[in-house]
């Protein structure tokens, strides 16, 4: 991954041939894929040095043949919430039989996730971003959220930061037991507000690059539009992005807002009316609609139009919102297979909004590109060209590149 922890890549210079096609995502040609055929890369350190033709690729200290794969860039999931403990799979069970996902499972997985240790943790964490690494994805976004104590959110961001820059404080997942008039309760909900848009904010604020909040009226454990603007505006204070889970129950106010405010990414728009869409159309290149099919697939909820949204001009980003609740997949190519399947993306396109768009949705530009000066972050697949990534769903045919074993 993009971290502080992944390998060190070498310091040699490599070049990469025998690719059989090469897809940079640098915007240009068809669906912006940049789609080239005969082209090597060059790899310096841990920087794409050169891209071209392969016949006329410049010397290197070693090459690495392919043998005919396709490349890509490595998958940016910029929607993941990977710390927690505990197990939920019998809630997906129920799902399944007919119970509706309100958020109320969310309490299950924040009591085991206290109850764990930093160690415990730590190995889950680092389990599941191997987990995706080993199917293409070399950055990843992680979110707090199962901790909702000033110290459980602290640590939660603490070990996410191990693993990743991209580090998201939602203290506002969802008001937490003690806080909601339980047995025991000390307060009630605008107890809890305060408590995240003040110390648990001050602790986490050092440890997390973005905040986010569950903006969905629809869920009694979850925030109202005025609640989610005074935890983005506290954060924003606070000198962090701001990115909102919003319309993933039903209709309401998040997706507006998160236009409103320039959030970065506006995650779910699972529901949305005529003036979300409007709002995102304008918003295009600054707020990104991130679609998360894999809870549409694992909460039976209907799909979004990424196919209206795209041809009515809003950014599109594809993750896979890997979390114990709504989707415990950590598979991009997952996400690509059913974005193409269930909400009218090209192969081509579900590619892009998987890395480029996910990139934007993080602001960044050095990655989600094969191009000079990005990091060589690469994906590469046991198949000749992308297609296949959605053709053969299912099947584990994608994986990061790690030049260090190449
Ligand atoms: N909806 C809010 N948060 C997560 C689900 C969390 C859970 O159910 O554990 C999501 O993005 O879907
Ligand atoms: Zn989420």
């Amino acid at each position: 991954m993009t971290s502080p922890h992944s390998t060190a890549a070498p310091s040699t210079c490599t070049v990469i041939t025998g690719i059989g096609e090469l897809v940079t995502c640098d915007g240009t040609g068809p669906e912006g894929l940049g789609l080239r055929r005969d082209a090597a890369v060059v790899v310096e350190g841990d920087h794409i040095a050169w891209v071209g033709s392969a016949a006329d690729a410049p010397p290197a200290d070693r090459q690495v043949d392919l043998g005919g794969s396709a490349v890509l860039p490595g998958f940016v999931d910029s929607h993941s919430h990977l710390v927690f403990a505990g197990d939920r799979s019998a809630e997906f069970a129920a799902r399944m039989a007919g119970t509706p996902y309100d958020g109320g499972g969310i309490g299950v997985s924040v009591a085991a996730t206290r109850a764990a240790t930093d160690d415990e943790l730590r190995t889950l964490l680092r389990r599941r971003v191997d987990e995706m690494r080993a199917q293409g994805t070399t950055t990843v976004e992680v979110k707090s959220g199962y901790g909702l104590t000033v110290d459980d959110e602290a640590r939660a961001l603490r070990l996410a930061a191990e693993v990743t820059h991209e580090t998201t404080f939602l203290g506002a997942h969802v008001v937490p037991p003690e806080y909601s008039g339980g047995p025991g309760a000390r307060g009630d909900r605008a107890a809890y507000l305060d408590l995240v848009t003040g110390p648990m904010l001050e602790a986490a604020a050092p440890h997390a690059r973005w905040v986010d909040v569950f903006c969905e009226p629809h869920s009694a454990h979850a925030f109202t539009g005025d609640e989610a603007r005074a935890v983005l505006l506290a954060g924003r204070a606070a000198g962090l992005g701001l990115r909102v889970h919003a319309n993933q129950l039903g209709h309401g106010p998040g997706v507006q807002l998160a236009v409103e405010l320039g959030a970065a990414s506006v995650d779910h728009c699972t529901y949305l009316s005529p003036a979300d869409v409007d709002a995102l159309v304008g918003a295009a290149g600054t707020t990104v609609a991130t679609l998360l099919p894999g809870v549409e697939f694992s909460t039976r909820s209907p799909y979004p139009d990424a196919r209206a949204l795209l041809d009515a001009g809003c950014s599109i980003a594809l993750a896979t919102d890997c979390n114990p609740g709504t989707c415990y997949s950590s598979s991009m190519p997952f996400v690509i297979a059913l974005a193409v399947r269930e909400m009218g993306l090209t192969p081509g396109e579900a590619v892009y909004a998987a890395t480029a768009g996910s990139a934007l949705s993080l602001r960044r530009s050095d990655v989600g590109r094969v191009v000079v000066g990005a990091r060589a972050d690469l994906a590469v697949l046991d198949a000749p060209s992308h297609l296949h990534l959605s053709y053969r769903a299912g099947v584990p045919i994608a994986r990061a590149l790690d030049l260090s074993e190449a």
